[in-house]
């Protein structure tokens, strides 16, 4: 049965031409229930769902296709279910991860004409936004955290990619801060969360001998040195299910170590000094109003509370992850972290808002949902060209993106229409010359990397040396002082269907290097190295500007914390800087050490 209403928006043919489309939804939760339902009442022919979750209790207040009976159940089949009496399309449902290669090869991709994200991470959206790159299909992407979305759609080669701009990553601190020099709450939040906590409850090691720790002062890393390994002495009084060894725990924590700093007067020259907890006493006064600030002689008792709870589970449960949903982790880390507040002198939170901190919680708003949903189906239309007399111009110059800001509104704008920006030509996805490179399961077997690596370089007129990285995993498999690997197989290096190879001129010259091309590694016939056709053009090398930030606005995903704080973060990527190749920056953001808040 026709569609009455979208045959007349659209047209006979249009309209015909959207059954016969077959799109790629990934993600059924917030906005991917909501996108659904859409694509389904607009009446495109086939729609793949695409969901690696099953459905939890707190999922039901608004994805809207799941039911109580549906908890524990898949995410992508239960949503295809839940819609299937009203559809006129035909639904596929995939249970897996839209990045496992070996269940949608970057072929797989290619049977579609668009897809929509509905993601919440980075990660996924990263992927998605390559493979579109590869395959130059549109796609839609979205997002919303609270009252705030967004929608942009993505057209290879003629608006910027996802990628285009830096987006903010989950904030990090260097290590130091969190040790030794909090000076603010959340640094005490993250002290008490992913270092005592996981000490005392979680795992069991030691720090290695090379760790970084953001620091060069000698006495301070000889100091977060020792008092890692004494932690873990701690951990087993904590192990040994002895209450009374808690005084321990907490005069150590909370006084000695504290009296150690302090003694690092270095350290002090331009900070307040904290104060260790001195005549602390344990009482049985316990506060059980999560919403206000406890006095410290109320967080005292929560902590020494939690943290025989958490004994007594330790006698049944190997080790314990944090999670706020957890009360005795909660209790534990909102106490221990306001302790250190006080004892550093700054400001105490309820365990209410520790909860919102320590848990990445941004309030996921039903209404922001349909409102992304609704625009990303719509613009689908445009991207298509599906739209009855439909302007023909240029993406850039059409409405097409859409930001939905309650948080930070202008004019008294909720809903605004930026214009979609061309592609950054130095973006490290868009503007790397890309192509496919399809290789026979018996050479993927046997061939040598060098053997690759040497028929890259003639193809593409690399005259000096290269660096070869599985951009997948960030791994180095060859450069010019790293030569270990290039005699082994494909196999023997893990280059297999679905990874990507990132090449990058090693040349050490003044006047041009060529620019880096990136392979996807296909499986399939014929034998031999049969290279793409695609053009690497000659750069010249930027001058180097060393302290250059890119001035470029993040913009936030949902699921993540974005803290204010001025700190530099040292993660963040400088989409300007060409002083160093992809492969050797991509190392360097390994070896960073900072603690990062999840
Ligand atoms: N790599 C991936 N492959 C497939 N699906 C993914 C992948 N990463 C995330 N998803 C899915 O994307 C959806 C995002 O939906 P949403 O943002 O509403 O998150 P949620 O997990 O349902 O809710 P919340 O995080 O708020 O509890 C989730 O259902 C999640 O399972
Ligand atoms: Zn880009």
């Amino acid at each position: 049965m026709a569609n009455a209403s979208a045959v007349r928006l659209l047209g006979q043919e249009n309209y015909e031409r959207l059954r016969s489309s077959r799109v790629l939804l990934v993600g059924a939760g917030g906005i991917g229930c909501e996108l659904l339902k859409n694509l389904v009442l607009m009446g495109f022919g086939e729609i793949h769902i695409v969901d690696l979750d099953i459905i939890d209790l707190s999922n039901l207040n608004r994805q809207f296709l799941f039911r109580q009976r549906d908890i524990k159940q898949a995410k992508a089949t239960t949503a295809a279910r839940a819609i299937e009496h009203v559809s006129n399309s035909k639904l596929v449902a995939h249970q897996a991860n839209i990045m496992d290669v070996n269940q949608f090869p970057l072929a797989w991709f290619s049977q579609f004409s668009i897809f929509f994200n509905a993601l919440d991470n980075l990660e996924a959206r990263r992927y998605v936004n390559q493979m579109a790159q590869y395959l130059r299909k549109p796609l839609l992407e979205s997002g919303t955290a609270g009252f705030d979305g967004y929608i942009q759609p993505i057209i290879p080669g003629a608006t910027e990619c996802f990628d285009c701009t830096t987006k903010e990553t989950p904030k990090t601190f260097p290590v130091c801060t969190i040790r030794s020099t909090p000076s603010q709450p959340i640094h005490c939040i993250v002290w008490a969360k992913n270092f005592l906590f996981s000490q005392l409850f979680a795992s069991s090691g030691s720090m290695s001998a090379d760790e970084d720790l953001g620091t060069d002062n000698v006495e301070e890393i000889e100091r977060i040195r020792q008092e890692t390994n004494e932690l873990h002495e701690l951990q087993e009084l904590i192990r040994s299910g002895d209450k009374t060894r808690i005084r321990d725990v907490f005069e150590k924590v909370f006084v000695k170590d504290i009296e150690k700093l302090l003694a690092i007067e270095e350290l002090w020259k331009a900070r307040e000094k904290p104060t260790p907890l001195y005549n602390f006493k344990f009482d049985e006064k316990i506060n059980k109003n999560l919403n206000t600030v406890w006095t410290i002689q109320e967080q005292v008792n929560a902590f020494v509370l939690a943290t025989e709870k958490l004994m007594q589970r330790l006698s049944s449960e190997k080790q314990i992850e944090f999670d706020k949903d957890d009360p005795d982790t909660l209790l534990f880390v909102a106490a221990a972290a306001n302790i250190r507040a006080s004892v550093f002198k700054l400001p105490l939170k309820s365990v209410f808002d520790i909860k919102q901190i320590a848990g990445g919680i941004i309030p996921a708003i039903a209404t922001t949902n349909a409102i992304i949903a609704g625009l990303s189906s719509l613009a689908s239309l445009r991207v298509l060209n599906l739209l009855k007399n439909q302007p023909k111009a240029n993406p850039t110059e059409l409405n097409m993106a859409f930001t939905a800001k309650a948080s930070n509104m202008s004019n008294n704008r909720y809903l605004s229409n930026p214009q979609l920006g061309p592609p950054n030509p130095r973006c490290p996805v868009c503007s790397i010359a890309r192509g496919v490179l399809t290789l026979s399961q018996n050479d993927l077997d046997t061939m040598r990397l060098s053997e690759l690596v040497g028929a890259v370089q003639e193809k593409y007129s690399y005259s000096g040396e290269v660096s070869v990285l599985d951009k997948s995993t960030q791994r180095l498999l060859a450069d010019f002082d790293f030569e270990d690997l290039l005699n082994k197989t494909l196999a023997e290096v893990k280059v297999a269907r679905g990874t990507i190879l990132l090449i990058s001129d090693e040349q050490d010259s003044e006047e041009s290097i060529r620019a880096p091309v990136e392979l996807y590694i296909e499986q399939g016939e014929p034998e031999g190295i049969n290279l793409p056709d695609i053009e690497v053009p000659l750069i010249k090398p930027a001058v180097v500007e060393p302290d250059e930030t890119n001035s470029e606005e993040g913009v936030s995903m949902p699921g993540e914390i974005i803290l204010d704080e001025d700190d530099k973060n040292p993660k963040k990527r400088h989409l300007d800087d060409a002083s160093e190749t992809p492969a050797k920056k991509a190392l360097k953001t390994e070896e960073e050490h900072v603690v990062i808040l999840d």
